[in-house]
């Protein structure tokens, strides 16, 4: 790999990352996996604070949205500080400044969301009327569906700042994506797999994406770390968020599974904050239209309602 043409010229690459536990561990995954596959590379990590881990106290659709944490990233790439920025999927937007581009998605981690209490076993096994930490009008939205007596709380901040607030007694349970607490080693803290069935997980969630400067050499460099599969199904889930204009924090859930015969099976959901309206679709075709599978099923959701629901968010 390591000795293409295209990327003679490239010896470092500067990774800008947040300095959160997870972006600092997903920027060091795609530093160790650019290493090994091209030993002569030198990587370095350039950490930087971002709008969103500051403000944690304010609902992050007050705040600009989940752009705010790309932002000072896309900064350092256009200014030549980084080379290349690390992002969890789920927090990217769906456009990107001219120069800058995402060529690299990498191979996902479980996309399911967790149960995380010390109390509890399952969302089932919650009392009456008990406490669930989620900023996530997603995550709310649904479990009200199943619960609608549970009492939803704002909980906000990085993973470690979130299991904190749980320890402190703040809520009964919390939900996070299974994917951070797994990469962060802290398995023993999932209480219980939320399935998608129950939960359908946020457009992208489990995945990291690379995003870089557009340079050929650069590209070549970083090729090796991109998943196709998950590329594919991430193709189609954020087809649907940008087809519904879910760019900051909504109630949109969308997954898609590859059925290993070159189809694509996809699954969204729009739903009412409360829980009390939810509009559910699903579409299977081929793998390759993975974008207009996407957009077909916004439509659906669309023509079912979910533009009044998204609207009065
Ligand atoms: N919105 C914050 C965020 N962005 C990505 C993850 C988890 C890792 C992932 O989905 O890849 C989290 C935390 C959470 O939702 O629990």
């Amino acid at each position: 790999m390591s000795d293409s043409p295209a990327n003679h010229t490239i010896r470092k690459i500067r990774i800008a990352t947040r300095e959160s536990a997870l972006a600092l561990w997903q920027a060091n995954y795609v530093k160790q996996q650019l290493e090994l596959h091209h030993p002569e590379l030198s990587v370095e990590l350039l950490p930087l604070t971002s709008r969103g881990d500051q403000l944690l106290d304010i609902p992050l659709n007050k705040v600009g949205g989940k752009g705010l944490f790309v932002k000072e990233l896309e900064k350092a790439m256009l200014d030549g500080q980084a080379d290349i920025a690390v992002h969890s999927m789920k927090d990217v937007p769906m456009e990107f400044p001219a120069g800058l581009h995402l060529p690299v998605i990498c191979e996902r981690e479980d996309p399911r969301d967790a149960f995380v209490s010390n109390h509890f076993d399952s969302i089932e096994a919650l009392p009456q009327g008990a406490v669930v930490g989620t900023s996530s009008l997603r995550r709310q939205c649904q479990l009200l569906a199943v619960r609608p007596d549970l009492h939803v709380k704002f909980l906000r901040g990085n993973v470690n700042t979130r299991l904190a607030k749980l320890d402190a007694g703040d809520y009964d349970a919390i939900i996070l994506a299974a994917a951070g607490l797994l990469r962060l080693e802290m398995r023993a803290r999932i209480a219980a797999y939320i399935e998608p069935e129950v939960l359908l997980p946020a457009g992208g969630q489990g995945a990291v994406g690379i995003e870089s400067r557009r340079d050929p050499a650069l590209e070549a460099l970083l090729a090796p770390l991109h998943c196709a599969d998950t590329s594919i199904r991430l193709t189609a889930e954020r087809a649907v968020v940008r087809r519904l204009n879910g760019g900051c924090q909504v109630p949109i859930g969308s997954y898609a599974l590859l059925d290993g015969n070159g189809g694509l099976h996809l699954r969204g959901l729009v739903g009412s904050p409360d829980g009390t309206t939810m509009l559910h679709a699903e579409v299977h075709g081929d793998a390759t239209e993975a974008e207009a599978l996407g957009i077909r099923l916004a439509e659906q959701l669309l023509q079912a309602g979910a533009d009044e629901i998204l609207a009065a968010i």
